[in-house]
């Protein structure tokens, strides 16, 4: 190619994948939906109460079945080729970093330091890097971690530069124990002594950092403010951990710590509100135009990957139309054929590249970059027409010099280098306070979106809706990773919080749908979305469905359609089965993780998930409020050892367990009945078969988890309440059914 044409050269290329077997396979799985519902609705039996049911249930999962093929029919992936990115440009733009933390027992402080330090060391000028930790837990532990954090960074991150170390999270650096051969071979006489150290200087870090929180360290000199705070109820606490004062590049990039100001009577708005005080407080200090925001346990796996969402971003198209590159969320240490179907890889490769060939990749919240112009709230083709101030002030609050970086951020202008982060500090108090966004459109209009505890797809929704569009960014090596939830405990928490959140999305005004209707929200997008938002939906026909093998065989009817009829549910569950067996054999899973992955899909639907939609259903009728419950991060030295009960079902007192608990009964019982032949005598329209009965057994073989959490012990038993109350439904349950016997 020509030199001069180098802004033409894109910086990455869409590449459309071909799932053709499971475009057929999903396509066949239609049919076969739809056939069924002809034939219910053609047959006369459909006027029988459970085929009815069924009907209604099968109308659901085929609108349901309807909108995944039609996330998942044209996928696609991005490839960035970093080697052009710097033939068009000449000078790489600031990126402003962004770390939220929320509670240091939760979140142990540790894992927060591993994230930053691997953000440090991102390859990347350093005096274009500003690192901000938001800590909702106002925590001196948190605190006093950074600062020890920022001392060993001016170790660890030349150290990582110099031998070019791929993983730059300490704790995942050093965990074989082994010392790995430096990448840079010339170099290695000083290597092992170098890495010795380190390793050293780490290991002393985090008994520094594991003994303050264990013994409470002394609030003196800057921990000093710490001694009259509590979590909810401080001062804004905003500290420059670390300054890069003469903006060097191969230094470190500036550390600010923030806690934002918590009053009890103010609303905080969990992450949501986090990310708004930091990106204010950063438009004041650094301005940058682009922002990489990672959960606390989400480290840098690839070092590079600031440069490869460049690609995207700065991409003469990209630059246009892209308004983020989201990464994907990947997780390490998870255990052996992911007995809790956490990790997500098969939703990743499929659903999200199914978006990603649509309008675009949603945003999930961590892993991903931003450009700070459309977080304001600017649209694609937008014109900067110099807004008067005073409006300005109304959607940005009253701080005149963060209206001005608002301003200079809007209109692409290079921001002034602050010859000392310390002076802005007084203005960032200010707009950290939790009066500070009264009145204003933050949260409505600008920032991360309040009113849901999914404010990730929330936020990244409305920038679909202006006409934006998003892209993956997924580089060969990964790019982030972080940590799961380790038990089913956790995972039910935040698949609840998930959705409840999303479903909160799709009845709220800005649900896909109006976005369709009234915004630029493309119409196959807007299918893709309402498909992740009615998750929570889905529960209440999965609990149905579920209840129908046992009310037919409780009063001998049946819900299958007769003779050859039954071959359509009988194919349908085959070529379900054959197909998404062969996604995930596909993808490098075992067959192990299919099938856990779908046995746990039956059982968070049916109980996180619906306890998401009651979760919601009470909030609309005001009688509580959902809140952001954080998930558990398990510590790196807490987490060796993995003992044989690793995986292992857990269950408490929680009533989130009582669906699954009651299922799991109800058709045991419905199946001792069937076996000993105590079901009454058939009626009209034909009793219950070899239907009704494989998928009582189905949903036991789905429920196992529950069926030993019956006669363990301790925390894998579950609790004798619980049991008790589930005994209590299935024999109110079976009394019912036996009541529409004798009508
Ligand atoms: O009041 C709060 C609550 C949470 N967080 C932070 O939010 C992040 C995500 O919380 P986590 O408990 O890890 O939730 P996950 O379910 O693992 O997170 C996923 O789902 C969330 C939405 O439900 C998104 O915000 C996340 O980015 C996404 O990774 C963490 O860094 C927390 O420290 C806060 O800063 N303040
Ligand atoms: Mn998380």
């Amino acid at each position: 190619m020509k030199m001069g044409n180098e802004s033409i050269v894109p910086l990455y290329e869409k590449i459309w994948m071909k799932h053709r077997f499971s475009r057929v396979m999903d396509s066949c799985t239609l049919i076969l939906l739809l056939l069924l519902l002809c034939y219910r609705v053609s047959s006369h039996t459909v006027h029988t109460f459970p085929c009815f049911l069924a009907f209604i249930c099968e109308s659901w999962f085929t609108f349901n079945w309807i909108l995944l093929i039609n996330t998942k029919w044209t996928p696609s992936y991005t490839k960035t080729f970093l080697d052009r990115l710097f033939l068009r440009v000449h000078e790489l733009p600031p990126i402003d970093l962004f770390v939220t933390t929320a509670d240091p027992v939760l979140e142990p402080p540790i894992i927060t330091v591993n994230t930053v330090l691997s953000l440090l060391a991102l390859d990347y000028p350093a005096n274009k890097l500003a690192c901000y930790v938001s800590d909702d837990g106002c925590s001196a532990i948190t605190f006093y971690a950074l600062v020890e954090a920022s001392k060993f960074a001016k170790l660890w991150v030349p150290f990582c530069k110099k031998y070019n170390i791929q993983v730059r999270a300490p704790f995942r650096y050093f965990s074989d124990h082994t010392m790995p051969l430096p990448h840079n071979k010339k170099d290695s006489p000083g290597f092992t002594q170098d890495w010795f150290k380190m390793k050293e200087e780490y290991e002393q870090l985090s008994h520094k950092i594991e003994n303050a929180a264990q013994k409470s360290i002394p609030l003196v000199g800057d921990l000093a403010i710490f001694s009259t705070t509590s979590p909810k109820n401080h001062p804004a606490i905003i500290k420059v951990l670390w300054e890069n004062k003469d903006g060097v590049s191969d230094g470190l990039p500036h550390l600010i710590y923030i806690s934002r100001e918590k009053k009890p009577q103010h609303p905080h708005h969990y992450k949501a509100g986090a990310m708004n005080v930091l990106t204010r407080v950063s438009g004041l200090m650094t301005n940058a135009p682009f922002i990489l925001n990672v959960d606390c346990d989400m480290y840098v796996n690839n070092p590079k990957v600031a440069l490869h969402g460049l690609c995207i971003l700065l991409d003469s198209k990209g630059e246009k139309e892209v308004a983020f590159a989201q990464c994907a969320q990947q997780f390490y240490d998870g255990f052996k054929d992911d007995p809790f179907g956490n990790q997500l890889v098969a939703l990743f490769v499929y659903m999200g590249a199914g978006f990603g060939g649509l309008q675009g990749m949603v945003y999930a919240g961590t892993n991903c970059i931003h450009r700070r112009k459309v977080i304001y709230g600017v649209s694609p083709h937008h014109n900067i027409q110099n807004g008067k101030f005073s409006e300005m002030e109304r959607v940005f609050g009253t701080s005149k010099r963060f209206v001005r970086s608002v301003v200079d951020a809007l209109e692409g202008k290079a921001f002034p280098r602050n010859d000392n982060l310390c002076d802005a500090l007084e203005a960032a108090s200010e707009v950290a306070s939790c009066r500070y966004e009264h009145g204003t459109a933050w949260g409505e209009k600008a920032g991360w979106m309040y009113g849901t505890t999914s404010e990730d797809v929330l936020t990244g929704l409305k920038i679909h809706i202006k006409g934006w569009g998003s892209e993956a960014c997924s580089p060969d090596s990964v790019a982030f990773m972080g940590c799961s939830p380790q038990d089913n405990l956790c995972l039910m928490t935040q698949q609840k919080r998930w959705a409840g959140g999303l479903f909160d999305i799709l009845i709220s005004k800005n649900s896909p749908i109006f976005g369709t209707l009234f915004g630029k929200l493309q119409f196959r997008q807007c299918l893709a979305y309402v498909w992740l938002t009615s998750w929570a939906l889905r529960s209440v026909f999965e609990i149905c469905y579920a209840a129908l093998p046992a009310y037919c065989i409780i009063t001998n009817s049946t819900f299958f359609p007769k003779e050859i009829g039954l071959w359509i549910p009988a194919t349908l569950f085959m070529i379900y089965n054959i197909s998404t067996l062969t996604e995930y054999l596909k993808t490098g899973l075992s067959i192990r993780t299919w099938w856990n992955n779908h046995r746990m899909a039956r059982i968070t639907t049916m109980n996180a998930w619906f306890f998401g939609f009651l979760a919601i259903l009470l909030k609309r009728l005001r009688i509580s409020d959902t809140v952001f419950e954080v998930t558990t991060k398990i510590s790196p030295s807490s987490s060796k050892g993995a003992n044989e009960n690793a995986g292992r079902f857990i269950f408490n007192n929680s009533p989130i367990f009582l669906p699954g608990t009651t299922i799991l009964l109800l058709q045991l019982t419905v199946l001792v009945i069937y076996c000993l032949g105590w079901q009454p005598p058939v009626r009209s329209g034909g009793g219950s078969g070899v239907g009704e009965v494989f998928c009582s057994a189905y949903l036991v073989v789905c429920y196992w988890p529950f069926f030993k959490g019956l006669f363990g012990k301790g925390k894998y038993g579950i609790p004798l309440s619980t049991i008790c109350k589930s005994t209590v439904l299935t024999f109110l349950f079976l009394h019912l059914c036996t009541r529409t016997i004798d009508i």
